[in-house]
């Protein structure tokens, strides 16, 4: 599936937060959006999953008009995982993750066979089988947002929209998240602060500074050190990461 952004305005009062911001993810690409805080990367994927409409702009995913189409078609396609996974009533992560489902169903329909098969094979992916029965509200910072990982596994997007997935994450499930997401083999669209994992996940990133594209293209060519000192206004040096031999970044204040 593949995701058109087109020339993306979004304002609040007086200012504008996106700027003409145009993005694309080919069929089963990875792609990244880097920047520092502020930038508008929140503010450009919600109006791409419709969580805010856009002054201007259009979104298609293969030939779906996304921001005149319904909520059910949209979340049938497209899937998010967002920074903040707070919820007020309980429900244990297993129901959390059934929750997935509800775009392909009708109203009241009740969960089948298929759909726990589905629910199995996302908790399984997310190594959460064990948590099956647990409180969703007892859980850790982490272990939520591999739960809302799995709820979104079981949507069956075809296009997976992430803000930030790896908030919350100690190391290793910053790369297992990713992994986990990767082999999916579906279209991503992801924000991320970690340059490395950008490096080894993403096929080609967008670097957003001031609400506008500063610049893209695969993560090699773009993340230079000067692109990142001027992005993130602090020094950086590049060399090649003796364990990981993929790009990797020294900096400082
Ligand atoms: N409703 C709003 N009213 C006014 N300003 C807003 C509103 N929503 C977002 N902003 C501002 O727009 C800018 C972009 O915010 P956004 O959350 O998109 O940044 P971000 O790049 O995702 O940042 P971070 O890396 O910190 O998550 C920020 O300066 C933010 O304060």
């Amino acid at each position: 599936m593949e995701l058109t952004a087109e020339k993306i305005e979004v304002k609040r009062g007086k200012k504008e937060i996106i700027k003409n911001i145009s993005v694309f993810v080919k069929d089963k690409q990875f792609v990244g959006l880097i920047g520092p805080n502020g930038c508008g990367k929140s503010t450009l994927l919600k109006s791409i999953y419709k969580s805010l409409i856009p002054q201007s702009g259009s979104v298609f995913l293969d030939d779906l008009d996304v921001l005149k189409s319904s909520e059910k078609k949209v979340s049938q396609r497209l899937g998010v995982v967002g920074q903040f996974n707070e919820m007020n009533f309980d429900l244990t992560v297993e129901q959390m993750v059934l929750l997935g489902r509800t775009p392909h169903k009708k109203l009241l329909e009740p969960d089948k066979q298929d759909d726990y098969q589905i629910v199995e094979e996302a908790l399984r992916r997310t190594q959460l089988l064990e948590y099956r029965r647990r409180s969703y509200l007892s859980l850790s910072g982490g272990e939520k947002q591999r739960v809302i990982l799995a709820r979104t596994i079981a949507q069956e997007p075809q296009l997976m929209v992430l803000d930030e997935p790896t908030n919350h994450l100690d190391i290793r499930h910053q790369f297992e998240i990713l992994s986990c997401v990767k082999q999916l083999g579906i279209s991503v669209l992801a924000a991320l602060h970690d340059l490395e994992l950008a490096v080894a996940y993403c096929d080609y990133v967008y670097a957003i500074k001031d609400g506008e594209v500063y610049a893209h293209g695969k993560p090699e060519e773009v993340l230079t050190s000067e692109l990142i000192e001027d992005l993130y206004q602090i020094r950086c040096q590049t060399y090649v990461n003796p364990v990981t031999h993929r790009l990797g970044f020294a900096y400082e204040l």
